[in-house]
């Protein structure tokens, strides 16, 4: 049975998932970083929210890792690259507290336009201070919309129902979506220059880090409001600072801030500035949604290989899955076979799927087929590291696809090209079972199997006698011996299964044979 091991605060309904599907499960929060790395290899899954960090070091000792699952969106606190390059799947919830984070930024707007927070604390202190309190009104105000994806979408709707104006800089923002979301695309300068309020509902990477510069809030108009329940690098904090003490910015709302939890902030007590401990999330209804959605997604991916929301690897739907499972099998097999008969760097490969399986998500049978040719050189590689790998050492991926008429039968081409040649494997599924129908050119019929000895010779009579003598003398048992050639008198190539694993020096008494050119053991 699979282990989970839910690393923050979650809702218990991704227990009770945990628990339904079959899936064991441990709740153990606040871990330091020493002590998630003594327990986390033996865990299959870790599901976080934002306060785990799980970092290269992390990873690297999460031996049995297969999945890390976000309760939420937001995957900085997840080194992805390294869960990558060890085959682990992250995947986020990308929907489960949109709702609930859209409410906040307006919840935000409106508590930075009337100061509700400071207002509310005063009046409790005693002190009845209406006339310190004079607020704006968000109708017919602009509000610019920063990062117009789920959120972003949300909050516009919001804010039009509140007839404000929105305008939106997002450079993957259509014209025909905006046109439907009803919000103007604008360049960001344009944005900074014409918002009375501006909200931030990006990712933090690398083309959003400090957006809000002091630069452009230089360029805002006098009064604006500044809310932001994204990402806390997004705004450089010093210069809202001075932009509010200088009562340029009206106020501003911050959920997030560059370093969390922020207990000690220039900003604090600063007068017009709002803030909430990264609350976007935090209601029943998002933290019960993430909860379901990212035990669901975890258990999915356990149990059946079904992946769906991975940041990493190709979604596998669990009507998917069972059907692409035995093409996933033998492109695996295929891989490793293959990987184990070519002894130079591999330049390129190409796979050319033929008939039915044309029908399916080819991508994770193409990432199975890799990872299965980078093992014998990588042996820790899976489906989900071996394309970025493929990638990082400059091997060329080709995909095509034949949709022939004769549709029943299935054929996964597999052409692998090294500096000296190319090597071509075809493979089909028959009667449920993996085969190989042919080999580096050479028809055959072939099933794989756990021990395998591949020989091409020259087709000259009385190997088969040899080969047999050989084995025989060495007391190997032949399960399966599949023949084939490409022309009389040329060259001929037979794969014999054998019982039990081939004895070290085996290979070196069969390549003594005269008509022998080749000899690899293939392990499956
Ligand atoms: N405060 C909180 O508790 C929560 C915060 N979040 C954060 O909200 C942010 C947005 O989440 P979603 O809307 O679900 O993500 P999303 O991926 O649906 O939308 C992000 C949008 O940002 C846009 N974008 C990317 N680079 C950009 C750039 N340089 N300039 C402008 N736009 C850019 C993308 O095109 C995309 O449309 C994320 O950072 C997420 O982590 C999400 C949930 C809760
Ligand atoms: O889990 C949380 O409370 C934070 C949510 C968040 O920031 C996100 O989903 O990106």
């Amino acid at each position: 049975m699979p282990k989970v091991l839910i690393a923050d605060k979650m809702s218990a309904a991704a227990t009770q998932v945990f628990r339904q599907r079959g899936v064991d499960v441990d709740v153990i929060t606040g871990l330091s970083k020493e002590e998630l790395i003594n327990i986390i290899p033996d865990y299959d899954g870790l599901a976080v929210r934002s306060t785990t960090r799980p970092d290269a070091e992390i990873i690297a000792a999460a031996k049995n890792l297969k999945v890390i699952g976000r309760a939420g969106i937001g995957v900085d606190n997840v080194d992805i690259k390294s869960a990558t390059d060890r085959g682990v799947v992250v995947m986020n919830t990308p929907f489960g507290n949109a709702i609930t984070t859209a409410e906040h930024a307006i919840a935000m707007l409106f508590s930075a336009a009337r100061q509700i927070p400071a207002a509310s604390a005063r009046t409790q202190n005693g002190e009845w201070p209406k006339s310190d309190f004079k607020g704006v009104e968000l109708f017919n105000k602009t509000l610019g919309i920063i990062g117009c994806g789920n959120i972003g979408a949300l909050v516009a709707e919001r804010a039009l129902g509140l007839k404000m104006k929105v305008i939106a800089f997002d450079p993957y923002l259509t014209k025909e979506r905006a046109v439907k979301l009803g919000v103007e695309k604008v360049e960001l300068d344009a944005l900074f220059q014409r918002a009375d309020a501006i909200t931030l509902h990006t990712p933090l990477v690398e083309g959003t880090k400090g957006i809000v510069s002091r630069e452009r809030l230089g360029m805002t108009k006098k009064g604006v409001i500044i809310v932001n329940c994204a990402r806390g690098g997004l705004v450089d904090e010093e210069a809202l600072k001075d932009a509010l003490d200088a009562g340029h910015v009206r106020a501003a709302a911050l959920d997030v801030f560059a370093v969390e939890p922020a207990k000690a902030h220039p900003l604090f007590g600063t007068p017009n500035f709002i803030a909430t401990p990264h609350l976007g999330a935090s209601t029943l209804e998002a933290q019960e949604n993430v909860a379901v959605q990212v035990a669901e997604q975890m258990a999915d991916y356990l149990l059946t290989g079904a992946v769906s929301n991975a940041l990493n690897t190709p979604s596998i739907s669990a009507e998917e899955a069972p059907r692409l499972k035995p093409f996933v099998d033998l492109a695996d097999k295929m891989g490793r076979m293959t990987g184990q008969l070519i002894h130079d760097p591999i330049k390129a490969v190409e796979f050319t799927y033929k008939g039915a399986v044309t029908d399916l998500n080819t991508n994770p049978i193409t990432a199975a087929a890799l990872a299965g040719l980078l093992k014998a050189a990588m042996p820790d590689v899976n489906m989900v590291s071996a394309p970025v790998l493929a990638k990082e050492r400059g091997i060329e991926i080709k995909e095509s696809y034949v949709d022939e008429a004769e549709r029943a039968e299935s054929l996964i081409r597999l052409a692998v090209e090294t500096a000296k040649r190319k090597f071509v494997v075809v493979g089909t599924i028959y009667r449920g079972e993996p085969r190989i129908v042919r080999l580096f050119g050479v028809p055959m019929d072939a099933a794989f199997s756990p021990n395998m000895i591949y020989v091409r010779n020259a087709d000259k009579p009385g190997f088969i006698g040899e080969l047999g003598g050989v084995l025989g003398r060495n007391k190997v048992n032949i399960a399966t011996f599949s023949l084939g050639r490409m022309k009389k008198d040329e060259e001929a190539v037979c794969l014999v299964s054998v019982d039990g694993p081939v004895p070290a020096n085996l290979a070196e008494e069969i390549r003594a044979i005269d008509q022998v050119k080749i000899v690899d053991v293939v392990e499956m």
